[in-house]
């Protein structure tokens, strides 16, 4: 797997018709940073990751990961607000149709990471919704991408749910270490996962806050987790 890539964001214009979403908006995110991205629905969080990811290039600016434009960097691991998993592939097979290099052995390990050890040929409809998530985690991974884009990973589903692969996502940060853009609507999820908050708000959007989270991501507590929860909940309806 590769470790985490640089990401350098310096957007001059991006509109939809007449609407200005982003004007001279620069970011810039370090290798290995976990980057929770909130504000208010529409504010153009989605579209932000899409041009990212090198699917949305209808914009004038430029967008570098690794030092290189996006259709030209090596592809990131993307987990969507829903599974998408092709329903004809199993479990395995979903992961080697974003990478035919990974070989069965790679698919079953990265498979098995995710708890999923003996459901390496059932196909979508044969897994429960939470699991379908798990696969769609495990596919993210099976790019070795240096950069991992999160839309939402967590939305309707229930917060057991969201706790287990709030977990699973965190251990996967830990042991490979990729950059991370996180989009997420529940403050818990940047609060116990992020190193930094940027909360983009405005139209055209601006950066109207970004700050570090002080206690470092692997040692925080429930009552710290809490608090910057409340910070960010805070932040988000100013
Ligand atoms: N393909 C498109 N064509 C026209 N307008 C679009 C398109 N995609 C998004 N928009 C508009 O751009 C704005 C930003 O959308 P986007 O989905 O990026 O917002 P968001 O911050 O991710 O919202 P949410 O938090 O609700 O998911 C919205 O007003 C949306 O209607």
């Amino acid at each position: 797997m590769a470790s985490g890539v640089p990401v350098r964001i310096d957007i001059a214009d991006k509109h939809f018709g007449a609407t200005p979403l982003f004007e001279d908006l620069k970011l810039e995110i370090p290798a290995g940073e976990v980057l929770a991205l909130i504000g208010p629905s529409g504010v153009g969080k989605s579209t932000l990751l899409r041009m990212v990811a090198g699917i949305d290039t209808d914009f004038t600016g430029t967008v570098e990961v690794d030092g290189k434009s996006p259709e030209k960097a090596p592809l990131p691991g993307f987990v969507f607000q829903d599974p998408r998993l092709l329903p004809w592939e199993t479990a395995t097979g979903n992961l080697r149709v974003v990478n035919p290099e990974l070989s069965v052995e790679e698919a079953h390990k990265l498979l098995r990471e995710m708890g999923l050890e003996g459901y390496e040929d059932a196909l979508p409809g044969e897994l429960s919704g939470g699991m379908q998530r798990r696969v769609a985690l495990a596919r993210s991974l099976a790019v070795a991408p240096g950069l991992l884009i999160l839309d939402e990973p967590f939305v309707s589903i229930d917060r057991k749910l969201v706790r287990e692969l709030s977990a699973l996502i965190g251990e996967v940060i830990e042991s490979y270490g990729p950059t991370v853009i996180l989009v997420s609507h529940e403050p818990e999820d940047a609060a116990r996962l992020a190193d930094r908050v940027i909360l983009l708000d405005g139209r055209p959007a601006q950066v109207a806050e970004d700050r570090r989270i002080e206690a470092p991501r692997g040692s925080r507590d429930d009552a710290a987790i809490r608090a910057e929860t409340a910070r960010i909940a805070g932040e988000e309806t100013e």
